[in-house]
């Protein structure tokens, strides 16, 4: 098991959480995660797989995925995973075609994969301000696009939710992966409408500080600040977006499509995130 994080929780809390789901919300429907043995992904699976959903855990490392797929079987859930970087289309396109050959096709796909490093813009050199933009905004079009294609083939609905940031106001320190994600969340509106004959809705999820192991390039200063980003004044869990993912990928959300569903205490009406700390300068 994957127990004891340094931030958040760990497959036995995620095991055991109260859900507010029907335990059959998601039963017989196949479910594919990207970045699924990270903090928020990693929650996703286990909330999916205890609603009767057979979870696909994908991500770059091994070493992620294969203890949460044993925790999960061992848990009685069906569950299975395989090593995939989201910026290698032919990787991607290679993992869809085995899915549906093989493994009984897909219904959901949820990108949890995504990440930055925090820098003051000024400094991004080229490879860092590619590395991220391939991460989150080429990444997350490879998975959709390919899913959505197998969708159309095989005439079978689908759903995507997209894991993106709060893109309402500036989040410093970290403008490229804010780039990244506000070309995500317009992507998902533009072909929540082109993909409605086929029967595909394509939503995003937008959290606000959510504590997980993906905190670890965050400065303690930075990190500290978190619960201060919004008026409930403390941060949320990766529960708190797995069931937000639950109610649009289950039937709840059926009629819902082209939306950004914000789960961040309020955080956006509120106040600003600085990634990187505080500089003195803006401390008045
Ligand atoms: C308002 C609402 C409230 C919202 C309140 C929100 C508050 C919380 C904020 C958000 C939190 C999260 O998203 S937390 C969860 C996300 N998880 C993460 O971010 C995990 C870490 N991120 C990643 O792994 C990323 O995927 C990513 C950086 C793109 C990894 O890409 P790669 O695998 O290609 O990484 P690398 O090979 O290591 O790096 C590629 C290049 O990137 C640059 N680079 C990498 N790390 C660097 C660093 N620390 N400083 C400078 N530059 C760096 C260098 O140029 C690297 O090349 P070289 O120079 O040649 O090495
Ligand atoms: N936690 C938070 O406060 C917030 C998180 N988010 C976003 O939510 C999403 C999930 O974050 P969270 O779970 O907290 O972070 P984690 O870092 O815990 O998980 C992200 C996962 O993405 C995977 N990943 C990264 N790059 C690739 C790639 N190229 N191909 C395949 N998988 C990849 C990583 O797995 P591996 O290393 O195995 O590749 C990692 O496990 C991210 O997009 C994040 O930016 C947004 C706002 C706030």
């Amino acid at each position: 098991m994957t127990d004891a994080p340094a931030f958040g929780l760990s497959d036995t809390d995620l095991a055991a959480h109260n859900t507010v789901f029907a335990s059959d919300a998601l039963k017989g429907r196949v479910a594919v995660i990207s970045g699924g043995g990270g903090g928020i992904g990693r929650a996703i699976a286990w909330l999916y797989a205890r609603l009767g959903a057979s979870v696909v855990v994908t991500g770059r490392k091994p070493e992620k995925i294969d203890p949460l797929i044993e925790a999960l079987r061992a848990a009685g859930h069906t569950a299975s995973g395989e090593t995939l970087d989201i910026r290698d289309r032919a990787q991607v396109d290679g993992f869809w075609a085995r899915q549906w050959a093989d493994k009984g096709g897909a219904d959901i796909l949820v990108n949890s994969a995504g990440g930055q490093f925090p820098q003051a813009a000024i400094d991004f050199s080229p490879k860092g301000w590619n590395a991220v933009i391939d991460t989150n905004l080429n990444g997350t079009w490879n998975m959709m696009q390919a899913a959505a294609l197998k969708w159309r083939e095989f005439e079978h609905p689908g759903s995507i939710v997209n894991i993106v940031v709060v893109t309402t106001h500036g989040l410093y320190g970290v403008a490229h992966s804010m780039a990244a994600r506000a070309g995500v969340i317009s992507l998902s509106q533009s072909v929540a409408v082109e993909w409605a004959p086929y029967n595909i809705r394509t939503n995003c999820i937008a959290p606000g500080a959510i504590e997980t192991e993906g905190w670890n390039v965050y400065s303690p200063a930075a990190r500290a600040a978190y619960p201060k980003t919004n008026p409930m004044m403390r941060v949320g869990t990766a529960w708190d977006i797995a069931e937000a993912s639950a109610f649009l990928s289950a039937a709840s959300g059926n009629f819902i499509t082209g939306e950004v569903l914000t789960v961040d205490g309020g955080g956006q009406h509120w106040g600003e995130t600085w990634t990187t700390g505080k500089p003195d300068y803006f401390d008045v």
